[in-house]
């Protein structure tokens, strides 16, 4: 380690407090070498890093955590506060990697992160929460909740907004804002927070404002600070912001990268005896010139050439991401037909909603961080002649399930849900993994569940959710397909119906998407060293099932296996179990699926399914023991 190196001796937070003021700009450099580096090896969310670097060295200099509580909006911006809490080690070398630390805070990571998270809009609700408590057991810390711009457009922080004053005298909310969602930040919140940063802090320095400035302490030194710029308009008092309407004093806006200022910022803060709003204005992806050139694709990225900002190209010929074969189809159909619509909340890129944006952006619309609203916003459409298609992550779209319920279902509105990323997020982890959908859905009736083998049925499956004049919903992994063809036309399916691909008798192994792979590897090697015959079925639906088929089969098979890449708790395997029980038929199935506990983060679907043993070797054991535990037959070889 560089002897030289200041960050390689900050160890925690009071070293970065013990630190001269000459040393600061030198560590928010080395910072940000260190976070390009590890992200460009391994990818991760390097361009919010980036920019809260300052921020975050100011936070620690005046607060202290973990006596103090800072909760980060989905801290994938939390890089930084790792670095300045001990974290500066090897397992930070390897973030969101197996053996490494989380992409966000995590409670049983370290004591300096009093908080986790991953999904936005959570920070403001679970700080006031913090500052409520603190003010029942009457003890001191505290409170920071570091919000971004888009974190605004969750209608989660709005009720936490609305609900401050009611709940509590003392909290900080920094907005931490870089005009960027993933995407550019949509909405008239955004607009008005624009507004803001041109607007400067003399403006809204009205008498009151001026007299609880000179309250507390520090104040009169913003107030010179504030009052830098001269006062040459004459409209002098500018109408309060939107935040002093909710009872919140606002400040800003405040340069988010000279580390002074915020310091004397966050030590006013510290002292204000009144909720109040720091508006901090930051660049996204600061110190890396290719990061602040495409803050889209440096949101969150693979990793990268620093230099250039390339990524390491796909294979030649690579075989498309769903995301992408997703965001094709809907715009074929969308050239068809002007009543169908796509709706994404902020991930028009991950989505492959982005096409549609950038060739039909009139039957587009980006709601912003807002998965319940953009449910319902579908099923106002629905009622009214259009038949929107909304894509959603399946773990974000576990924020939108009571209107899924109470307006699209109970309603029965033709409305189509993709749903992206449903499985593994390997790099990002519990908070992220998309294995929890069939589960939340399947109880809800009117709901059809289907999941495709390849990127050709998921342009089927599309055809066939938007024929469907009822709630649909396609879940399908996140990344690339098999390579298959895709057809010109989609073929539409038979609502509940599945494909046999492999005859057989004794086994039959009921397969549902990318798992129809591993179904094959296994039934092959048992049929192998065995003379049972094993059969191979493409469940495409897990709900409604083909329950004809299944119990057809059942009557005369030995044992049923069902493959998912999802929770075995109340998933397809589960449908299985009931279908067959309720038709009185015994023979035993095998549930192969992930356990009823969080999944963390790894370097790939491969590691964590091993890990878990879900992989294929762990797969033929497992169905190899049922097949001896039931007679079937005396214990397979297992092949090395
Ligand atoms: C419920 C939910 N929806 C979508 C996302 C995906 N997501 C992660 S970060 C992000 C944008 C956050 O923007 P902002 O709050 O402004 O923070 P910044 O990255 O600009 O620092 C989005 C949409 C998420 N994490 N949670
Ligand atoms: C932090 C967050 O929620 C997003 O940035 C997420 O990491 C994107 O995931 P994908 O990379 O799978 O689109
Ligand atoms: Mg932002």
């Amino acid at each position: 380690m560089n002897p030289e190196s200041i960050l390689s001796k900050i160890r925690n937070p009071g070293d970065v407090k013990a630190l001269d003021k000459s040393q600061l700009e030198p560590l928010a450099t080395e910072i940000r070498k260190r976070i390009i580096e590890v992200t460009a090896a391994n990818g991760g969310h390097v361009g919010p890093n980036l920019g809260v670097v300052e921020l975050t060295i100011a936070l620690h200099r005046i607060f202290d955590t973990p006596k103090d509580r800072f909760v980060f909006d989905v801290s994938h911006q939390g890089y930084v506060h790792k670095l300045l809490t001990g974290r500066n080690d090897e397992k930070f070398n390897l973030i969101r990697q197996k053996d490494g630390y989380s992409g966000f805070l995590n409670r049983e990571e370290s004591e300096h992160d009093c908080y986790g998270a991953g999904h936005a809009g959570t920070a403001l609700s679970a700080a006031l929460g913090m500052a409520a408590a603190r003010d029942q057991r009457g003890t001191d810390e505290n409170v920071v909740a570091v919000c971004g711009d888009a974190a605004f457009t969750c209608g989660i922080t709005l009720e936490a907004l609305n609900n401050i004053t009611d709940s509590t005298k003392r909290l900080v909310v920094i907005l931490n804002d870089n005009e960027w969602s993933i995407d550019k930040n949509v909405g008239a919140l955004s607009r008005y927070f624009n507004e803001l940063i041109t607007t400067p802090i003399y403006n809204r320095m009205n008498e009151d404002f001026e007299a609880f400035l000179k309250r507390v302490p520090g104040g009169e030194s913003l107030i010179r600070l504030g009052s830098k710029w001269k006062r040459e308009t004459k409209d002098f008092f500018a109408s309060s912001s939107i935040f002093e309407n909710f009872g919140l004093r606002y400040i800003g806006p405040i340069d988010g990268h000279n580390i002074g200022e915020l310091e004397q910022y966050l030590k006013f803060a510290r002292n204000a005896p009144e909720p109040l709003v720091l508006h901090v204005i930051t660049k996204k992806g600061k110190g890396s010139d290719v990061a602040i050139a495409q803050p889209e694709r440096f949101h969150g990225t693979s990793p990268f050439d620093p230099e250039t900002g390339s990524s390491k190209p796909g294979a030649p010929g690579s075989p498309p991401k769903y995301q992408d074969v997703v965001g094709e189809a809907v715009v074929a159909h969308c050239k068809k037909d002007k009543t169908i619509v796509g709706i994404t909340a902020a991930m028009p890129s991950g989505t492959g909603f982005d096409k549609l944006r950038d060739s039909l952006p009139q039957q587009y619309y980006d709601v912003g961080i807002a998965e319940e609203h953009a449910v319902l916003f579908a099923a106002g459409m629905a009622t009214n002649g259009l038949h929107p298609v909304c894509a959603i992550y399946s773990t974000f779209l576990q924020r939108g399930i009571d209107p899924i319920i109470h307006d699209i279902c109970l309603q029965n509105l033709p409305v189509l849900f993709c749903m992206d990323r449903a499985g593994l997020s390997p790099n990002d982890g519990a908070t992220h993994h998309g294995l929890f959908d069939i589960a939340y859905l399947r109880g809800v009736p009117r709901t059809v569940i289907m999941q495709p083998q390849n990127e050709d049925e998921l342009t089927d499956m599309v055809a066939t959710g938007l024929q469907h004049q009822g709630p649909a919903f396609i879940r399908y992994p996140r990344g690339s397909g098999t390579g298959v063809p895709i057809k010109k036309e989609p073929k539409i399916l038979e609502i509940g119906k599945a494909e046999v691909i492999r005859q057989g008798q004794d086994v039959q192994i009921w397969a549902l998407g990318t798992m129809i792979s591993e179904a094959e590897t296994i039934a092959s090697r048992i049929a192998e060293i065995s003379d049972l015959s094993v059969g191979v079925v493409n469940a495409r639906f897990a709900k409604p099932i083909d329950s004809a088929l299944l119990q057809e089969q059942a009557k005369s098979a030995k044992l049923i296996v069902t493959l998912e890449d999802h929770v075995r708790t109340g998933g397809f395997g589960t449908a299985v179990l009931e279908d067959l029980s309720d038709a009185g038929i015994p023979t035993p199935v095998e549930r192969i699926g992930w356990p009823d506990q969080f999944i963390e983060h790894g370097n790939s679907n491969k590691d964590l399914r091993q890990a878990f043993g879900l992989d294929p070797q762990s797969i033929f054991d497992r169905v190899n023991q049922r097949l001896e535990a039931i007679g079937a037959t005396q214990n397979l070889p297992t092949s090395s």
